[in-house]
């Protein structure tokens, strides 16, 4: 208890300094694979402008996002970090060490890029949500790829990215971690996560493995292991009930997530289809145990390794799918459902599912790290690297 008091005050002392200086400001790593892909580079200019921009952020933008600010201002301005890894118990320090670090051999200009870059998206968003009325079904204006609304209750994240069938590009992946994590904290009592369009998510955006850091493929591999991890984690930790509307196909991660989910209501147009041996992949989203765990190991089998596809009607048999519904009366039976249920006592809903969740959440946990580093090699396998190119080059379709 006493170490939790001291790790409390020190962490809101590392609050209260973080918005005052660039210099003082820590982060979380994950959002550099996004963030590198930018092809403007920043001039020193623009660099010095966005340090005094954060000094004038009127939200404080929580301690991920300054452990970010932190890592890229130090990289951007010393290049990677060889600084000595500071103590255990010496947590600011090392949150701080760990996050700089993390960036690896990023060059000083593309961290610079995405540190102008982060720190306008900031700005965006406190000036967007500065403007919103209270009360209001409120629409969060940052978003690129998503479409995140407030109202009843109840926060709903859609992904709209309806041309690509809502496939999950790199900044879509931090997108829905962001607005995860705003969810988490807000006043709703439920969120959903559904999609715009004819389609759920077709899955991982296979060109996502287009785009090579110029520490080549390994390098990628490894970020895309670390971006994997953190987004799977978000899903494990989401504090509230967490409930998917599953409006249509659904293909790859956003399938295997499923298992992650409090609740899943899907139309009967909806299908359900892990294709990761025609991929030359493996199981993520900790569906390697939670899939055998809901539906036994045989059906998971199906799934997983020979990529059968199943109807909503078949996954609800199987304990993935909660409740089918017919197309043509989905929206309205579920949000009339859903919002009954937003009415719930806030407090005790949460509190139910951490008591269900508590007893599994290390496990999961581990699970994500093994999965994610498996797929680390195999997403430099000829069987993975010969099936997207294959896709890509529109010889292969699902
Ligand atoms: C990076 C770290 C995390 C990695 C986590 C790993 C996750 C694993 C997975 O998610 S595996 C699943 C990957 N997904 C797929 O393999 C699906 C690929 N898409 C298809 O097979 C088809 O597009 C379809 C069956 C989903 C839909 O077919 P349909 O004929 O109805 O529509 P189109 O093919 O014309 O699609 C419209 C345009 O959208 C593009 N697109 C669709 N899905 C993806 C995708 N997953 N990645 C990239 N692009 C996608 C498609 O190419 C069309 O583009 P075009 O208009 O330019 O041709």
């Amino acid at each position: 208890i006493a170490m939790a008091g001291v790790a409390g005050r020190l962490a809101r002392r590392w609050c209260r300094s973080a918005v005052r200086s660039p210099l003082q400001v820590i982060s979380f790593p994950s959002l550099q694979l996004h963030l590198s892909g930018t092809a403007m580079r920043a001039s020193q200019e623009d660099f010095e402008s966005a340090m005094n921009q954060v000094k004038l952020l009127k939200k404080d933008p929580g301690n991920e996002v300054k452990l970010r600010l932190y890592a890229l201002y130090k990289q951007a301005t010393e290049g990677p970090c060889n600084m000595p890894k500071p103590g255990v118990f010496d947590f600011i320090n090392k949150a701080k060490w760990d996050a700089w670090n993390a960036l690896g051999s990023l060059p000083k200009e593309t961290a610079r890029q995405n540190y102008v870059d982060l720190v306008s998206s900031l700005t965006a968003s406190s000036e967007s949500s500065s403007q919103v009325k209270p009360g209001a079904d409120r629409e969060q204006q940052e978003y690129e790829n998503l479409v995140v609304t407030s109202e009843d209750g109840i926060t709903k994240i859609m992904f709209n990215r309806p041309t690509r069938k809502n496939a999950i590009s790199t900044q879509m992946y931090q997108e829905i971690m962001l607005a995860l994590k705003a969810a988490s904290k807000d006043d709703s009592t439920i969120t959903v996560v559904t999609g715009n369009g004819d389609y759920y998510c077709s899955g991982n955006d296979l060109a996502n493995f287009t785009d090579i850091p110029p520490g080549g493929v390994e390098e990628k591999a490894k970020q895309s292991a670390i971006m994997l991890r953190d987004f799977v984690g978000t899903f494990i930790d989401f504090p509230k009930p967490l409930v998917a509307v599953v409006n249509g196909p659904a293909v790859g991660i956003s399938v295997t997530i499923l298992g992650l989910f409090d609740a899943v209501y899907a139309s009967d147009r909806a299908t359900f289809h892990t294709p990761f041996s025609h991929l030359g992949l493996s199981p993520e989203g900790c569906a390697s145990y939670t899939f055998p765990k809901i539906m036994g190991p045989a059906k998971a089998t199906e799934m997983l390794i020979f990529g059968k596809k199943l109807t909503a009607g078949e996954a609800c048999a199987q304990g993935l799918v909660t409740e089918v519904f017919p197309d043509s009366t989905f929206q309205k039976e579920v949000w009339t459902r859903l919002k009954a249920y937003s009415k719930l006592p806030p407090n005790s809903m949460r509190i139910s599912k951490q008591v269900i969740r508590n007893t599994e959440k290390e496990k999961l946990h581990a699970v994500n790290a093994e999965e994610s580093s498996v797929l680390q090699e195999r997403w430099l396998s000829d069987e993975c690297i010969n099936a997207t190119m294959n896709f890509l080059s529109k010889k292969a379709k699902l």
